[in-house]
Order: structure tokens, then C-alpha cells, then sequence
């Protein structure tokens, strides 16, 4: 049983397409990495299984259960989005404790979460006086708070301090047990952290690939280029997600 699993996904914008007939599963414990060039529909891929925007079309499961409209089992997923969502004017321990709160779960977690995401120090601070990194740091501890079965982030390396930058990343690595969803422009850091790299084109997944089939972290470019050509990636590889042009109904 898949611990995640997308099948035939899109999203329109209107006349406009952001993700396209998208379908992957992700077992329990896989790290998957998503990588595409700006526009290509990460975001709203990932916004659709954060339940942060309803799917145009398809289906999304987490442990075979219906996620749309399902509170239940949106408890199973943690997410880190672009906007941190977090509540500026309470401090992070105030944050973190609301969020177990909301989902019943015992309040000490948030210590070792702020300690965990390097903001021990810094719990009975107002988010609003944080930088982005540390505001970041909060959202993944928060994130963490329910013990969920699937972690999606977007973007987890994208304009941080180096501090933060290496807690994320450490932590991230750490999660090498759960299921992770990632997005990231950063090819060395993602390629590091994938089991597997999906590779998104115009809203299309046009590859979907073992970490092990992609040399080194430089080839990540290379392959999404020739995959969006249409071609089967060198060395050999196996793309799971069928030709370029193989996409959903509209
Ligand atoms: N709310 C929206 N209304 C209309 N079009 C949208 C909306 N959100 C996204 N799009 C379009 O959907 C497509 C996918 O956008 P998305 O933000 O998911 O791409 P991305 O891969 O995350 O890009 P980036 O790397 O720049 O963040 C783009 O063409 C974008 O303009």
C-alpha cells in the first residue's frame, strides 16, 4: 500500500493548465523530490496535497484513504508551504502548542520540536520579530507537531541564512524514516536528500526516476532537459511517468 498516492492530478487555472495528469506513488519512508524549471507546477502540485487548493481533476490517498474533503486524513500530512501560515504576534512555543492543541496532541513535543529545529533558546520570541529562516524553522517544527505520516515542503532551501539553512537540511535528513514530498531549485541539496527525483513539465510529470539512475547531483539538469525533450535520459533510466505527452483529461 502506498503511504501516497496521486493519480491522474491536475489543475486549471481557468483556460490555463498548472498541473496536468499528474500520477505517482510514494511508498512509507521515501523521500521524493520534485524539480522542475519556474512555472512548471510544483507549487500547485504540492498545494493540492497540502489541501491548500482543491484538485481540478483526479485523486490523491494517503494509506489507500481519500484525501479531498477529508479532515481525518488531512491530520496525516504536515506541511511546509511558501507562506509559513503562522500566527505572528504569538511566540513559536505559543505556535507550536495551538497546533497540538487543534490536533489533540501532548503540548511537551513543542519544546523538543523548537529544540530540534535549533529555536530552543528563542520559544517565548513573537514570530513577528523572526527572520524568514527562523519563521522557516517554526513552520517545520509546527509541521512536525502531529507526528504526520507524510511531510510535504515546498521550497525548504530557498532564501535561508546558513543557520538555517543546515538546521532545515539536517533535519530533513533526520526524517530519513517518514515520507517527505519536497520540492527545491536546489539540485545539490535535493539530489542529496531524494530516493527519488520527479521531474515536472508545463503541469506534466515527464519523469520519475531512483535517485540511483542519475549520476551525480550535475546530471539532475541534464536529464530533466532531455526528459522534457521527449527522450529516455543517458545513462539508461526508467521513466516510470511514460512519454512527455502522455497526459490527463481535460
Ligand atoms: N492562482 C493561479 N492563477 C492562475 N495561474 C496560476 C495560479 N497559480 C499558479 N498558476 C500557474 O500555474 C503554473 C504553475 O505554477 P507553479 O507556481 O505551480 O509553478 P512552480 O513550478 O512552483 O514555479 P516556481 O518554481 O516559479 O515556484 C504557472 O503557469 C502559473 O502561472
Amino acid at each position: 500500500m502506498a503511504a501516497l498516492s496521486v493519480s491522474n492530478l491536475s489543475k486549471y487555472f481557468g483556460a490555463h493548465v498548472g498541473v496536468d495528469g499528474v500520477s505517482f506513488d510514494l511508498e512509507s519512508g521515501e523521500t521524493a523530490v520534485v524539480f522542475g524549471a519556474n512555472g512548471a507546477g510544483k507549487t500547485t502540485l504540492i498545494r493540492m496535497l497540502a489541501s491548500l487548493s482543491r484538485p481540478s481533476e483526479g485523486e490523491i490517498t494517503i494509506d489507500d484513504d481519500s484525501l479531498v474533503g477529508n479532515a481525518a486524513i488531512r491530520s496525516k500530512i504536515g506541511v511546509v508551504a511558501h507562506e509559513t501560515m503562522l500566527y505572528e504576534e504569538l511566540t513559536a512555543r505559543e505556535n507550536l502548542r495551538f497546533h497540538a492543541r487543534l490536533h489533540g496532541v501532548d503540548e511537551s513535543v513543542c519544546d523538543d520540536l523548537l529544540e530540534t529545529v535549533g529555536l530552543a533558546a528563542r520559544g517565548s520570541e513573537r514570530v513577528s520579530g523572526f527572520s524568514h529562516g527562523m519563521s522557516k524553522r517554526v513552520s517545520l517544527a509546527r509541521a512536525l507537531v502531529h507526528d504526520p505520516a507524510v511531510l510535504l515542503f515546498d521550497e525548504p532551501y530557498t532564501g535561508l541564512d546558513q543557520t538555517s539553512l543546515s538546521r532545515i537540511e539536517s533535519v530533513l535528513t533526520d526524517l530519513k524514516d517518514r515520507t517527505v514530498f519536497a520540492s527545491t531549485h536546489d539540485l545539490e541539496r535535493g539530489f542529496e536528500l531524494a530516493d527519488r527525483v520527479l521531474f515536472l513539465n508545463d503541469g506534466r510529470l515527464v519523469g520519475d526516476l531512483e535517485v540511483e539512475a542519475i549520476p551525480d547531483a550535475a546530471a539532475v539538469e541534464e536529464t530533466y532537459e532531455a526528459l522534457c525533450r521527449g527522450r529516455p535520459a543517458e545513462p539508461a533510466v526508467v521513466d516510470r511517468a511514460g512519454p512527455a505527452d502522455s497526459g490527463g483529461t481535460r
